[in-house]
């Protein structure tokens, strides 16, 4: 893919560059020389059968697991080295395939915990007054008002979020990787989980955030319909491996991911 021409005539890097990624676990190859870039503004899709390495390339970004080789980029910058919460503060949040949504603390405390790193260094403590008048504070409750309105979760803001349905806890993870105000967002499996109504609902969800959050979005999702849709582009892994790169009809007419998804060997 052509990197985006700025103004002087050099192309601005792609947002996240993977570059020959290697991740070994004991005797386990996790991933071996992946390699992807991810264009700013663009929805790009990594699929693959399960045990392919996307979440492991997800936690590579994040810096919850260390590469044994190769380089990750953010905006031309190495990344690979840093610790989570710079990467976090560099403008990457994420959502889990799990869940990572507190079920004893209210709708509202969990978002705020996303916002954390903007708090310029308060400990969480402080962070979860919400009756504080500092106006810091303020502006960083109003912040996550906000993004609760966005997501259309304002009238459950002081719930407990365990107390929450399944679509709701995937809106409310969500709204905690928004309201870090990132620039990168990796969406792990948002799909999995929900009801047909609710996937088309969720997909709309996302391309509203893209667009006014001006977010660029890396997508790990088995609901292909949902994929197809959304990704201006996928790419492929297949155990630990690049398999293919290309548009959603590329994609789905490629022999080696038809035959990975089958089960023969590529
Ligand atoms: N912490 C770990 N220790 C050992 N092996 C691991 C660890 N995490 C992942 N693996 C292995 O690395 C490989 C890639 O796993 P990963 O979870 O990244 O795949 P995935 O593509 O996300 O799969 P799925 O679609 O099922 O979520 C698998 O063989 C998995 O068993």
């Amino acid at each position: 893919m052509k990197h985006q021409a700025i103004p002087g005539g050099a192309a601005a890097p792609p947002l996240l560059e993977i570059e020959d990624v290697s991740v070994r676990f004991g005797g386990v190859q996790a991933l071996g020389n992946v390699t992807l870039s991810v264009e700013a503004g663009e929805i790009c899709g990594l699929i693959g059968p399960n045990g392919a390495g996307k979440t492991t390339l997800f936690n590579c970004v994040t810096r919850m697991c260390g590469i044994t080789g190769g380089a990750i980029r953010f905006d031309g910058a190495r990344i690979d080295t840093l610790p989570a919460r710079d990467i976090i503060a560099a403008g990457v949040a994420r959502t889990f395939q799990n869940l990572g949504v507190y079920p004893r603390m209210t709708v509202l405390e969990n978002v705020m915990l996303g916002a954390h790193h903007i708090w310029g260094g308060a400990t969480l403590d402080t962070l979860l007054r919400p009756r504080s008048t500092d106006r810091a504070e303020r502006r960083m409750l109003d912040w996550c008002r906000d993004v609760l309105r966005e997501l259309g979760l304002e009238a459950v803001a002081h719930e407990l979020a365990g107390a929450m349905p399944y679509a709701t806890l995937k809106r409310i993870e969500l709204a905690r990787a928004l309201a870090a105000r990132p620039r990168l967002l990796l969406l792990d499996e948002p799909a999995g989980g929900l009801t047909h109504g609710e996937v088309a609902e969720f997909g709309e969800l996302v391309r509203r955030m893209r667009d006014r959050h001006q977010l660029t979005i890396l997508l790990v999702e088995h609901h292909m319909g949902l994929v197809m849709s959304l990704c201006g582009r996928l790419a492929v892994l297949h155990l630990g491996r690049n398999l293919a790169q290309g548009t959603p009809a590329e994609i789905r007419a490629h022999p080696d991911v038809i035959g990975a998804y089958l089960g023969r060997a590529a």
